[in-house]
């Protein structure tokens, strides 16, 4: 099975809280909460794709961004790589604009969202970076 390439963001506020966004409940891994981002598409670069998405989805613009981690996940139906960065500068205010949830929130309170499986490592990695 071919690996889907993603580009995702853990995007923080001033106050180093963090944006989730929730998955469309029909979307794969769907109504669970999300880093937003998306799929890298055909001559982008991984940055390309992941300040792309940020303003298809929020209407922002990256202005500071580097890389956290990547993690290979298998789901079975589907594999991914997620390259994940720490977004810590954008101009424009977060909107969901495909009218997904958002909340922003404390590196403590990550714990209290579900996530898909691939999202554990992420989770750790972001506390320990804001630690
Ligand atoms: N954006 C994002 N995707 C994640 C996370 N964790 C995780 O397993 N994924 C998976 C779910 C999906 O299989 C894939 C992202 O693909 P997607 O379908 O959301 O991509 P996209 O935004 O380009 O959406 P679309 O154009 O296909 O509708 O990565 C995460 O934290 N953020
Ligand atoms: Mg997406």
């Amino acid at each position: 099975m071919s690996e889907v390439h993603v580009a995702v963001g853990v995007i923080l506020d001033a106050q180093k809280n963090v944006l989730l966004t929730r998955r469309a409940a029909d979307a794969h891994q769907g109504s669970l909460w999300e880093f937003p981002g998306g799929k890298v598409e055909v001559g982008e670069s991984v940055p390309q794709a992941l300040a792309r998405e940020l303003r298809e989805e929020l209407g922002i613009d990256v202005t500071a961004f580097q890389p956290l981690l990547e993690i290979r996940h298998d789901y079975g139906d589907k594999a991914v790589l997620l390259d994940v960065y720490i977004v810590s500068g954008f101009a424009g205010e977060p909107r969901g604009l495909e009218l997904q949830p958002m909340v922003w929130v404390a590196a403590a309170e990550l714990v209290n969202y579900e996530f898909p499986a691939a999202n554990v490592p992420i989770v750790e990695a972001v506390q320990a970076y804001l630690a």
